[in-house]
């Protein structure tokens, strides 16, 4: 590969399906996320070495030495922190590199050693702190201005997380980039949708990142980093069983090989309609996803019956809003011009008022679908805060109601709910984003007013929309603004 090889993964955020998306019976809607992870591996000038740098970080540089016959990666005693995700990552893919093309061909690209610098999109870190040292109010406008890939000026352990999945992106860009720069995948299998190579960079790092984490979760994340938007089923964990044990394994490409039937995984189609946006915001309270979860399958084990029931009804919801969001792309892909007047018309209405009018319900089709997804939204928050109340966890708390059911009722917006696992932490909005209106603000700019406005939690917008490049890319470092920039030595 010529240099830099440098190659990006997108965040996510599950909009539907989570505890469910845990259990392979049911699924989650996962949307990738404009934000994204960048590693850029160059030449340097330390034979037989790796340095990681993660220069948005203090004390963020790492230096690994490679040895091989067995193949090992291991932290140089003067490394002032320990970055178990990059010492994995580097670990395992360096060591399915010589299984598939030898040791010689991996010595080759080693070269003199690599320089490896990994950066994180402004998103998948809270700017409250650099917005308020700027005097800047909390808007898209004002994210939009700050300096790319800014320095956050703290240790990475002391970072305030988005959710955006900073770990898993970060360990798919980097394992990606390893296996494109060792030749073990071609550049054509990060351009391509579904492939071969795609599918091994997808295996290698779920495995990856649940050895980081110490548990095989249901690698949502993982795969929105691989695949971009999708419906997403989990993985049966027995696949990995055999890699997570203490010792070694004596070979990885059995296991994590595109040929392995044993990774019953499914991406579905899917992306968000046509002139809508989503809109994403870091709530000032954090929760403590494990806990949630924790209580939930708890719950979920004493009150069998209760809880099938109601994780039913819920993923006959997801379902619905999957199938409902895809036939709105599919009425725009039939008739753009009658969609762009439906975006039009329920973009100056609150979502109450959209079918009020029999004539525009009748000309207009999309305005009826439009708001078929509103009230499923709406649902699947109710049957959300059922399972947290029963449970007695905090899934979507009333001061999240509260947020979430003034942003509900602005004009335009379609939908919304508490991301992932919920808790205090985050919450996502679907709102209307006509190309051209008569109706100024647009629901972006009401919805940034209300937040900006919040007065009992403190919200603050990310700068993310949608990803329509599906999942994990090979980039060119001159086509990211500030990218070469931040990773200058
Ligand atoms: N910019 C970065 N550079 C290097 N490592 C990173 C970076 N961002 C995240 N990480 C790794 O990911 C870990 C965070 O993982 P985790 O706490 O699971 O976060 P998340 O929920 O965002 O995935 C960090 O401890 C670090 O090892
Ligand atoms: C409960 C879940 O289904 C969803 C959790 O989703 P989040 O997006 O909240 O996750 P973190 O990034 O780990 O904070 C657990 C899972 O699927 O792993």
């Amino acid at each position: 590969m010529p240099f830099p090889t440098v190659v990006s993964s997108p965040g996510k955020v599950l909009i539907a399906g989570g505890y469910l998306v845990l259990d392979p019976a049911y699924s989650g809607l996962v949307v990738s996320t404009s934000s994204r992870f960048y590693t850029v591996i160059q030449p340097a000038a330390i034979s037989g070495n790796i340095r990681v740098r993660s220069p948005q970080f203090n004390a963020a540089t790492w230096d690994y030495s490679v040895s091989f016959d067995p193949t090992l990666v291991q932290d140089s005693p003067q490394n002032a922190s320990k970055n178990k995700f990059v010492q994995l990552a580097l670990q395992d893919t360096i060591f399915l590199a010589v299984e598939v093309k030898g040791v010689q061909a991996v010595k080759d690209a080693l070269g003199q050693g690599l320089d490896i610098a990994i950066v994180g999109d402004n998103d998948f870190y809270s700017q409250r702190a650099q917005l308020t040292s700027l005097g800047l109010p909390r808007t898209l406008k004002s994210l939009a201005s700050i300096q790319p890939f800014c320095p956050q000026g703290v240790t990475l352990s002391n970072v305030h997380k988005t959710g955006l999945g900073s770990s898993a992106a970060l360990i798919t860009s980097l394992v990606s980039a390893l296996l494109l720069h060792f030749g073990v995948i071609p550049p054509a299998a990060l351009s391509d949708e579904q492939n071969e190579g795609r599918n091994l960079a997808h295996n290698l790092a779920q495995f990856i990142h649940c050895l980081a984490q110490g548990k095989v979760g249901s690698g949502f994340d993982v795969s929105a980093a691989v695949f971009g938007s999708h419906i997403y089923t989990r993985f049966d964990p027995s696949v990995l069983q055999d890699l997570m044990k203490d010792t070694h394994p004596t070979s990885i490409f059995p296991v994590v090989s595109h040929t392995n039937k044993a990774w019953n995984y499914q991406i579905g189609a899917f992306q968000l309609p046509p002139m809508t946006r989503i809109m994403l915001a870091d709530v000032d309270a954090g929760s403590d996803t494990p806990s949630l979860v924790g209580k939930v399958l708890a719950w979920r084990k004493e009150k069998k019956e209760e809880a099938e029931e109601l994780w039913k009804t819920i993923d006959h919801l997801n379902q619905s809003l999957a199938s409902t969001l895809l036939l709105l792309s599919s009425l725009h892909a039939k008739d753009p011009e009658s969609y762009g007047k439906a975006v039009r018309w329920i973009s100056s209405l609150q979502a109450v008022q959209w079918t009020a009018d029999p004539s525009v319900v009748e000309d207009i089709p999309a305005v009826s679908v439009f708001y078929e997804a509103h009230k499923i939204t709406q649902s699947i928050r109710a049957n959300m805060r059922k399972m947290g109340v029963e449970a007695g966890v905090p899934i979507e708390p009333e001061e999240q109601t509260r947020l979430l059911d003034a942003c509900v009722s602005q004009a335009g917006v379609i939908g919304g709910g508490v991301p992932g696992a919920g808790g205090y932490d985050a919450v996502w909005l679907l709102v209307c984003e006509p190309s051209e209106t008569q109706h100024d603000p647009l629901p972006r700019e009401k919805i940034e007013y209300v937040w900006s406005n919040y007065k009992e939690l403190s919200v603050s917008p990310l700068l993310a929309v949608e990803s329509m490049a599906k999942g994990a890319r090979m980039e060119n470092i001159d086509e990211i603004k500030g990218l070469r920039d931040a990773i200058a030595l």
